[in-house]
């Protein structure tokens, strides 16, 4: 069995009287594709926001590649390698794919935004940008404007982004959202691409792409997890059906 990557102890996190978490508890193994579903409201997107750092717990402990990475700031997190995938509003609309990307890999080297850098260096990042384009299946639109991609183009770009900073996991929200079967299809080729050398958490609405990609899907109901397994395990397991697929994996 694969070392825990990634060890979240008891999130809470409090929206006036509401906990959207509520003692969430969740261990993620290195190399694995690790689905988070649940109803709406559940507090999926709350517990990745408190991963990646964007929110900070009221209480709990996050444990990420053996540190507590619970007080760390999202940039810091970002270097000991959990990335989140981030929507395009982040990315620079008016500039080219490759540059977006470029931008990207030079925010990982931690690299200032300055004009002048050493020749070799701004060619190293260029290649890199361009071998992560080619991973996420953008090699031929590299000097395409990132806003003129389509929908699904840009859920890759997106995932490029992420892929830039070398992480050793990514945390992806709703990746398919708004996606027709084609850009769908190939998007979870990506994603399948991407197993054994990334380990993957996702929060994901489509059930068949969490049926597909996931090695084990945790179930969020109210803030808390009330179920972890396989695939098989999940779909079986009585709690999860009562709570949330219902007949709609039967
Ligand atoms: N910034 C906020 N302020 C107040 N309430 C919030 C905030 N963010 C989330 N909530 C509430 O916390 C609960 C959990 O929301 P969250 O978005 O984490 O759930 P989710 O499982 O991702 O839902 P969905 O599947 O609908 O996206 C919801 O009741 C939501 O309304």
């Amino acid at each position: 069995m694969s070392a825990t990557i990634l060890h979240v102890d008891g999130l809470v996190k409090r929206f006036g009287g509401l906990a959207a978490t509520d003692g969430a508890t969740l261990d993620v193994r290195a190399g694995e594709v690790h689905a988070l579903i649940g109803p709406n409201g559940a507090g999926k997107t709350t517990l990745i926001h408190q991963i990646a750092g964007s929110l900070a717990p009221d209480a709990g402990r996050i444990v990420f590649d053996g540190a507590d990475v619970t007080a760390l700031p999202m940039a810091k997190r970002v270097h000991a390698g959990l990335a989140r995938s981030y929507q395009i509003t982040n990315v620079f609309g008016r500039l080219p794919v490759l540059d977006n990307l470029a931008l990207a890999v030079q925010a990982r080297s931690g690299g200032s935004l300055r004009f002048w850098r050493p020749a070799r260096s701004e060619r190293a990042r260029y290649d890199e940008a361009a071998a992560v384009a080619e991973r996420v299946g953008l090699a031929a639109k590299l000097g395409r404007l990132a806003n003129e991609l389509s929908h699904g183009e840009q859920r890759q770009l997106e995932v490029g982004l992420a892929l830039a900073t070398n992480p050793k996991l990514l945390l992806l929200d709703e990746p398919m959202a708004g996606m027709g079967p084609d850009e769908t299809a190939r998007l979870l080729a990506l994603l399948q691409s991407l197993r054994g050398g990334l380990t993957l958490v996702l929060v994901e609405h489509d059930m068949d792409v969490v049926f597909q990609l996931a090695d084990r899907i945790s179930t969020l109901v109210s803030g808390r997890v009330i179920a972890c397994g396989t695939p098989d395990e999940i779909r079986a397991h009585p709690d999860v059906r009562r709570a949330y697929l219902g007949d709609e994996i039967a």
